[in-house]
């Protein structure tokens, strides 16, 4: 195989209480990436559509994260990355992750599958370390795993799939006002209070456990944060307001995907997903701020060649 083409999802992190440790794979939002094999030894970007990122292979996440792959496996020929961008950057649904991630499982593919997900992870963080300005895996992890993932630790890398409640939906808004992850990580404490962190840590146990048995109760009641949302909220408008109105229209529980602006919410089927997005837009749309909706299964494929 020389060439490839494929789907690189969406994806929402830290889900409330697991900062930097929970995600989970959205399904019809994503990138399409097209990676070619070349004679020449090294990476180039050559096509950019859907959004205005840089061509430089250090400063691009997909390009940073192919190099990181192309120096480990040594081949001796290059790869070519046409990237088509449809995840705004800065949206909070794992724009910069879909494409780290994605550069790495097609040039896997390409190598003749050399590489596990957990070894494809860690290339990725590299370069989502140029969107972040640190190596964080809990977008990249959902995207490569599919479903649920917990980033157990990150030093080694190890990544745990979790289960994905079959009836499960996501309902996501994305204000269009851009929210960098390097901004949203710098107005966070670098101290956390005991009895915050004992209820964190506490919905954290919670919420697996709800994944494991099923039990839309208890991951509704572990859906809480209580370290980083209060932060990280004053930055979306209308924040409060969309959370009362998901919960009023039957929601599990509303929290920021990953750093924001995006908003998510879980619910039990896809009926109710519909009508919380009928409930958030209602929100937003009394205000002169643009916004996406989408409703969305859990994806537990994650990438796939198209
Ligand atoms: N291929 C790429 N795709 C997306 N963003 C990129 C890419 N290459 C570089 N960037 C830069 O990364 C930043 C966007 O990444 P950031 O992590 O802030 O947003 P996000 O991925 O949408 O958010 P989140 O990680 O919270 O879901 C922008 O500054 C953008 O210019
Ligand atoms: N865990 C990361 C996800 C965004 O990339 C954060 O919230 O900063």
């Amino acid at each position: 195989m020389d060439c490839i083409k494929i789907f690189s999802p969406a994806t929402v992190a830290n889900v409330s209480c697991g900062f930097d440790v929970l995600g989970f794979c959205l399904d019809h939002i994503g990138d399409e990436m097209i990676i070619k094999k070349t004679k020449e030894r090294d990476i180039k970007i050559t096509k950019i559509k859907g959004a205005n990122l840089p061509f430089e292979v250090e400063k691009n996440v997909a390009g940073a994260a192919a190099l990181a792959i192309y120096q480990d496996a040594k081949p001796d020929y290059g790869f070519e990355i046409e990237i088509y961008k449809k995840i705004k950057p800065g949206s909070g649904i794992g724009s910069s992750s879909a494409s780290a991630s994605g550069v790495v499982f097609a040039i896997n593919q390409l190598l003749g599958k050399p590489y596990n997900a957990t070894q494809l992870t860690q290339f990725a963080m590299k370069g989502e370390a140029v969107a972040s300005g640190c190596e964080h895996a809990d977008n990249i992890a959902p995207a490569l795993f599919g479903g649920f993932t917990l980033v157990k630790s990150t030093q080694p890398l190890e990544v745990l799939s979790l289960p994905t409640p079959a009836d499960l939906y996501a309902t996501i808004i994305h204000p269009q006002i851009e929210v960098k992850t390097a901004e949203a990580r710098a107005i966070l404490p670098k101290k956390v209070d005991l009895q915050h962190a004992i209820q964190q840590w506490a919905n954290v146990g919670s919420f697996v456990h709800a994944l494991h048995t099923n039990d839309y109760d208890l991951l509704s009641e572990s859906l809480k944060d209580k370290i980083v949302e209060p932060y990280r909220s004053k930055l979306i408008p209308y924040f409060d307001d969309v959370k009362n109105a998901a919960i009023n229209a039957g929601g599990l529980g509303t929290g920021i995907s990953g750093s924001g602006p995006s908003i998510f919410t879980l619910s039990k089927d896809e009926k109710t997903a519909k009508n919380v997005e009928k409930a958030i837009q209602n929100v937003y749309s009394k205000t002169d701020i643009k916004f996406n909706t989408y409703v969305c299964k859990i994806n537990t494929e994650g990438i796939k060649i198209i």
